[in-house]
């Protein structure tokens, strides 16, 4: 399992740990784990790599120089490109210096580079290391720092970002400064003490590429617990079932999926066919408008009015396709009113925003309730704009949490699931291809199969992410990916991806 800290408690264990080791350690440290991993992706001949590492004036730049020097001493031809600092350095990043320099690197200032960005685009880089700036990075990347990120995003070398990616905001996955800055793609990011939130959220996952965490061999005693972690089967395994010979739809659980305003019928018919194939004993279609007979390509599903609909007798996922009308709003106040476990998406989700007392009564529910909105749904409910959310995808889950009182999946690339009592989990399987029209609602029927089947909420939001990205996933690897998959594609993988996590982990 892999915990998240966020930087003030990166700070704290570095602190902690500083006074219990001689002075340099965990910037010698820092370096060496760079280096190890830059060696991994250099080809078994090191003196044919070019390497080039950007130090940056922080102690970011340390570990840099750090790694330069390493990969100078196992034989890579490296190039240190060296931004001194502004101010007094630390003793340790003038060692770091002093070893760089010392080195078979060869080290050089933007100022002392005959043409620096020419060199820079003109050399085959095998690999650069990227130390400009880390965790102490607090406003936007501008001027030389910002061209020269824009130069390293276009090269087609790997890159390694040491500790975060440089213009990274480590907590959020957003980019320090927002619009006015920038920030360095990596291929591979090894991020030091601990894994960060913003390496997974976000921007975070096109920025980062594959994380790496090294704990510079500080003492387990100095972690606090963790509020915060990345999505495992080791969270919800425990509640995966393998069926009984004995079992019958009985068993299984029923789940009524309401919505479908006229015009809108797609949405609850996705949700629906999601939840039956991900394992719900009945499931039910309830349209606020007209319902069709039956779902042709699938007619297990009951299609039912919702006006006739006794919202005690299922778990309910409401809101796909239901639109914003006075039916709708009432649908959604008597569903409310049951004592049934709900799933809430897309337009319930726009409803509870515009309504105080739907957010009243949300709110003193005591069944089970997972809300499942996207960033723009997410900052209706929260009174501001969809950036905003953005800006800080962690606290906008948790201030949702504990607004309505109900486990929130803040939907979007790193899934950011939280509960009442402020845990984040943040989740990584998935990618692009959910970028699509009905993934959302696909997901949503997903999460009320699993309560259906007798999943506790929080385990339901959780092992729903999971296996919806996972689902995606396993279709990318296949070739069917990214581009052009659609919600109906991902059913079958969820199907899929629900016996193997049965069959695997179930009891
Ligand atoms: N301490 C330890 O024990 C360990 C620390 N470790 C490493 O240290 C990293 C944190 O180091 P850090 O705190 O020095 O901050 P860092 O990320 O290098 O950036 C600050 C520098 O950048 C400058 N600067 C900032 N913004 C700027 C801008 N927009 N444009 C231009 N300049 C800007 C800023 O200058 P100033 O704001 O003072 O002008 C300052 O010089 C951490 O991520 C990890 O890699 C590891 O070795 C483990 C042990
Ligand atoms: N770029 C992405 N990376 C990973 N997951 C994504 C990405 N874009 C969308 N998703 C996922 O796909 C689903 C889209 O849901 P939503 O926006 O509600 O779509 P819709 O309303 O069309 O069904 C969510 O589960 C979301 O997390
Ligand atoms: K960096």
């Amino acid at each position: 399992m892999t915990p998240l800290f966020t930087v003030a408690e990166i700070r704290t264990i570095e602190h902690a740990a500083a006074q219990r080791l001689p002075e340099g350690a965990l910037m010698q440290r820092a370096g060496q784990a760079g280096a190890n991993e830059a060696l991994d992706l250099l080809p078994f001949t090191t003196s044919r790599a070019r390497v080039l590492v950007l130090a940056g004036p922080g102690n970011n730049g340390g570990d840099a120089l750090e790694t330069a020097a390493h990969l100078a001493h196992a034989g890579a031809q490296v190039t240190i490109l060296h931004f001194p600092p502004t101010s007094a350095p630390a003793a340790e990043r003038d060692a770091a210096l002093h070893r760089a320099v010392n080195s078979p690197a060869r080290l050089m200032t933007l100022a002392s580079a005959a043409d620096g960005q020419a060199a820079m685009q003109g050399t085959d880089w095998t690999l650069v290391v990227d130390g400009l700036f880390g965790i102490g990075l607090a406003r936007a990347i501008t001027g030389e720092f910002a061209v020269l990120v824009a130069t390293v995003n276009q090269l087609r070398c790997q890159v390694i970002a040491l500790d975060v990616p440089s213009g990274l905001d480590a907590d959020t996955g957003a980019i320090v400064g927002g619009d006015a800055g920038t920030a360095l793609r990596a291929t591979h990011t090894v991020t030091f003490i601990g894994d960060k939130p913003g390496l997974h959220t976000a921007e975070g996952r096109d920025h980062a590429g594959l994380v790496i965490p090294s704990s510079l061999d500080i003492d387990r005693d100095l972690f606090p617990p963790a509020r915060a972690k990345l999505n495992d089967v080791a969270l919800f395994a425990h509640c995966a079932r393998r069926r009984r010979h004995s079992s019958h739809k009985g068993s299984n659980g029923s789940v009524a999926v309401v919505g479908g305003a006229r015009g809108m019928a797609g949405a609850p018919i996705l949700a629906a066919r999601t939840a039956l194939n991900a394992g719900a004993g009945r499931v039910y279609a309830c349209f606020v408008g007209d319902p069709p007979a039956f779902d042709a390509a699938q007619p297990e599903l009951m299609c039912r009015s919702a006006q006739e609909y006794d919202f005690n007798s299922a778990i309910l996922v409401i809101g796909p396709g239901m639109g914003g009308s006075a039916s709708g709003a009432e649908m959604l106040a008597s569903a409310l009113h049951s004592h049934s476990p709900v799933v809430l998406d897309a337009d319930a989700l726009n409803l509870v925003a515009g309504s105080g007392p739907l957010q009243t009564q949300l709110a003193q529910r005591s069944a089970p309730c997972i809300l499942t909105p996207h960033p723009l749904e997410a900052a209706r409910l929260l009174g501001m704009s969809a950036d905003q959310v953005q800006a800080d995808r962690p606290a906008a889950a948790r201030r949702l949490a504990s607004k309505l009182a109900a486990t929130v999946v803040l939907k979007g690339s790193g899934t950011v699931i939280a509960a009442r009592d402020g845990t984040i989990v943040i989740n990584n399987t998935g990618n692009p291809a959910l970028a699509t029209a009905g993934a959302g609602d696909v997901l949503s029927g997903l999460c009320g199969a699993l309560l259906a089947q007798g999943w506790p909420e929080w385990e339901a939001a959780l092992a729903g992410a999971w296996l919806h990205g996972m689902a995606a996933d396993v279709l990318v690897s296949e070739g069917a990916g990214p581009i052009g998959i659609t919600a109906s594609e991902l059913i079958p993988a969820i199907r899929a991806a629900v016996n193997r996590l049965a069959a695997q982990h179930g009891s």
